[in-house]
């Protein structure tokens, strides 16, 4: 695509035990390209950001690797698993799962760990140079990933993140499975807005687009939590867009602004 290609992979997650399947962009005429990470939403495969997003264009143009994993392992036969669509098989939540049952969910160290490893086998991409970005649960994974690891990411950016997930239905029902009866207890390492509120690293520049049509806004995102807890550690870039909503079309509308967002932050001519 615009003289780039999209390379599909699959590989045998060890952090899993599966099967996983993640796709990355390869922008044409640069040697070693940084990275921006794409986590997807609740529902999504890796292949809802390749063919809804509209990115490659802006990515070819900036000479950026994008890269975009799967939501979660998949087809590891637990009982339940393929049930509801905001929990199990694509919903993995960017965590590490602790209830003896989800073990196997450790999304949070696939995406911080196992993927980053394996990239840096790839001589195009600069792993180094890394940005990350996500969309709903995807954007609670990007902010509270980067929020954990402010070296490893030097941009983070969301669309229609779920920024309080200890305080909203989707992210009370995947703690309390994932991290078992006592989750309240730990459920804070995964929140951003808790983790913003508690963060005393460098302070990230941070990109959000939210629609004021969103049809989670009032019951699952909560922007305004994050910005809050936000204000004076990590610069914050909060914009609501009038008549908007939680689809692909709204990320498609806002993703070359946070494309060249980040690579006003990862670019070897930012340094
Ligand atoms: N059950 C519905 C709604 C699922 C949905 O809206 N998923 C979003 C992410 S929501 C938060 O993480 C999404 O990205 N869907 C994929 C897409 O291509 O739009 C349904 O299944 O439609």
């Amino acid at each position: 695509m615009f003289g780039g290609f999209v390379r599909r992979y699959a590989h045998q997650s060890r952090e899993l035990g599966c099967k996983m399947v993640f796709t990355v962009f390869f922008p044409p005429a640069v040697t070693k390209a940084p990275v921006v990470y794409y986590l997807s939403g609740l529902t999504c495969t890796d292949e809802n950001f390749v063919q809804k997003a509209g990115a490659q264009r802006k990515a070819a143009e900036l000479g950026l690797a994008v890269v975009a994993p799967d939501t979660s392992p998949r087809g590891l036969g637990i009982e339940g698993e393929d049930e509801s669509w905001d929990f199990g098989t694509g919903a993995g939540f960017y965590l590490d799962a602790t209830a003896d049952k989800w073990r196997q969910y450790r999304m949070y160290s696939y995406i911080t760990q196992e993927l980053p490893a394996l990239l840096r086998s790839m001589p195009e991409l600069d792993v180094d140079n890394a940005g990350i970005m996500g969309h709903s649960m995807g954007g609670h994974g990007a902010l509270t990933i980067a929020l954990k690891n402010p070296t490893a990411y030097k941009s983070v950016s969301a669309f229609a993140p779920i920024c309080n997930p200890t305080q909203v239905p989707w992210g009370q029902k995947a703690f309390a499975g994932y991290l078992g009866e006592q989750w309240q207890e730990v459920a804070q390492q995964y929140d951003a807005t808790e983790l913003a509120r508690q963060y005393s690293g460098p302070s990230l520049p941070v990109l959000m687009d939210t629609g004021t049509d969103d049809e989670f806004l009032k019951t699952q995102l909560h922007p305004w939590a994050f910005e809050e807890a936000a204000r004076g550690k990590l610069q914050v870039e909060s914009r609501m867009n009038e008549g908007y909503d939680h689809s692909y079309f709204t990320i498609a509308t806002f993703m070359d602004d946070h494309l060249s967002f980040h690579a006003k932050h990862i670019l070897p001519s930012a340094a």
